[in-house]
C-alpha cells in the first residue's frame, strides 16, 4: 500500500473472530514492525457496528483500513449490502484511516460520502481476481475504472500464474497514481 508521501506502507490483515482477539492482534501487529492494520468485519463471528467499531478504533496503535468483504469478492460476509455499506460509513465517520469497498459498489459508496470525507480519510476501491492475472490491456481499464469510481487509492489484487505475471502488475503500478 502506498503512503501519503509514496513510501510503501506494511499492513497486516487481521482476520480474529472476536473483538478481543483482533486488539490483541493489532498490539502484536505493531510490536511486527506494521505501519497500518486491517480490519476485517467480516471475519468477526459477531458484529454490533457502532458498539464494535467504537472498541476498534477508539485505542487503536495503528492507522486502520477497515474491510467488509461481501461473499461475492472472496470474504466472509452473506448479508445485504446496504447494512454493509452502512457499517463502512460509519466506521469512516468514528475515524477509520482508510475504508476499502469493491469497485462494483464504489461508486454508489463514494457518492453517499460526497462532501463529508474526514481530510485524513482515503477511500480504497479494490478489485480482486483469484484466478489469474489479467492482460495490461485488461488492467489497464480496470485502473481507469477504479479512478472513475472515486478511488483515493487504487487496490488491484490478481493471482500470479506466471513469473510474467508480477512484471504486469509493476508496470500497472505506474498508472495507479491518483492526485490528492
Ligand atoms: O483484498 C484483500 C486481499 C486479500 O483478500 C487476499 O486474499 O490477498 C486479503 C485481504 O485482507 C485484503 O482485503
Amino acid at each position: 500500500m502506498a503512503g501519503r508521501n509514496n513510501s510503501t506502507l506494511l499492513c497486516v490483515s487481521l482476520v480474529a473472530k472476536t473483538v478481543e482477539e483482533m486488539l490483541i492482534d493489532m498490539g502484536r501487529a505493531k510490536a511486527a514492525g506494521a505501519d497500518v492494520v486491517e480490519i476485517r468485519l467480516d471475519n468477526l463471528a459477531a458484529f454490533s457496528p457502532r458498539q464494535d467499531l467504537e472498541r476498534l478504533l477508539r485505542d487503536r496503535p495503528l492507522p486502520a483500513l477497515v474491510t467488509y468483504r461481501p461473499k461475492w469478492e472472496g470474504g466472509e460476509y452473506e448479508g445485504d449490502d446496504v447494512k454493509r455499506l452502512d457499517a463502512l460509513r460509519l466506521a469512516m465517520e468514528m475515524g477509520a484511516d482508510y475504508v476499502d469497498v469493491e469497485l462494483k459498489v464504489a461508486p454508489e459508496f463514494a457518492n453517499s460520502i460526497a462532501g463529508e470525507k474526514p481530510e485524513k480519510f482515503k477511500l480504497i476501491v479494490s478489485s480482486h481476481n483469484y484466478e489469474s492475472t489479467p492482460s495490461m490491456e485488461v488492467l489497464g481499464d480496470l485502473v481507469a475504472s477504479i479512478q472513475v469510481a472515486g478511488a483515493d487509492i487504487v487496490k488491484i489484487v490478481t493471482t500470479a500464474v506466471n513469473i510474467t505475471d508480477v512484471a504486469r502488475m509493476f508496470q500497472v503500478m505506474v498508472h495507479c497514481q491518483v492526485s490528492c
